[in-house]
């Protein structure tokens, strides 16, 4: 797949046209106009031409998107044609939850292995997914093809939980603890914050 040097803001509206054009698709709809896609995803046409035209020339002027050939450049861009393979650490309230939330009815991701140190969990199937001991951690990596790791165990337990990732080989962990952990350049954190979202809103509530 070719290499796109996009900008992040656009990066993170591509799952959004993604989802849209794969509800399109699903809908039997085989054409949207771009003022239409602008509404239902609620970006502006002129951020939508933007942001499309890091990949060339999606879409005709005055014609719109075709619904089809959109999804399936979404689907190789963000290789849907594929699944990956996702890890979990921490598998208390949050863990438990994301494990019983079904990803790939969406997406093409599959969380494949969850580790925790906790003998009383270690063992144990959630939602089909094993939970093993955090010290298998580097074997099942490596032996799953997983990349990602999404990390929700206790804040004492980021850093050292994080080293241990690292040294696993992973390339990007989905950070959900308050603790911003260090890592080196070449393993990507996204930080997912709901408490910061909420007040961010209600802010947004309040002062616009
Ligand atoms: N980002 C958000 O929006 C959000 C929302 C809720 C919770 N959180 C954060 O998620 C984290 C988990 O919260 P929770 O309520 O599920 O906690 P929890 O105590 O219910 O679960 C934590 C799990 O991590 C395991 N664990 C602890 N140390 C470990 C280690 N060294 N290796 C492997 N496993 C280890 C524990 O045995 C436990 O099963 C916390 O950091 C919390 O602050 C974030």
């Amino acid at each position: 797949m070719t290499q796109y040097k996009i900008p992040n803001a656009t990066v993170k509206r591509l799952p959004l046209y993604h989802r849209y054009f794969q509800f399109l698709h699903d809908s039997n709809k085989q054409k949207i106009s771009s003022t239409e896609l602008a509404d239902a995803v609620q970006v502006d046409s002129a951020t939508i031409r933007r942001d499309f035209s890091y990949f060339g020339s999606l879409g005709k002027r005055g014609y719109g998107y075709e619904v089809e050939p959109m999804l399936e450049f979404f689907q190789k861009l963000l290789n849907q044609d594929q699944t990956s393979n996702v890890g979990l650490v921490g598998v208390g309230n949050l863990g438990n939850a994301l494990l019983n939330y079904n990803f790939s009815q969406t997406n093409n991701i599959r969380i494949v292995a969850a580790f925790d140190n906790n003998p009383a969990i270690i063992g144990n199937e959630v939602n089909g997914v094993l939970v093993y001991s955090i010290d298998e951690v580097r074997d099942q990596l490596i032996k799953q093809k997983i990349d990602v790791v999404i990390l929700s165990v206790p804040v004492r337990s980021a850093q050292p939980v994080a080293d241990k990732l690292v040294e696993a080989g992973v390339k990007g962990i989905l950070n959900f603890t308050p603790l911003r952990i260090s890592t080196p350049t070449k393993v990507r954190v996204h930080n997912v914050d709901l408490a910061n979202e909420l007040q961010t809103l209600i802010y947004f509530l309040d002062n616009c």
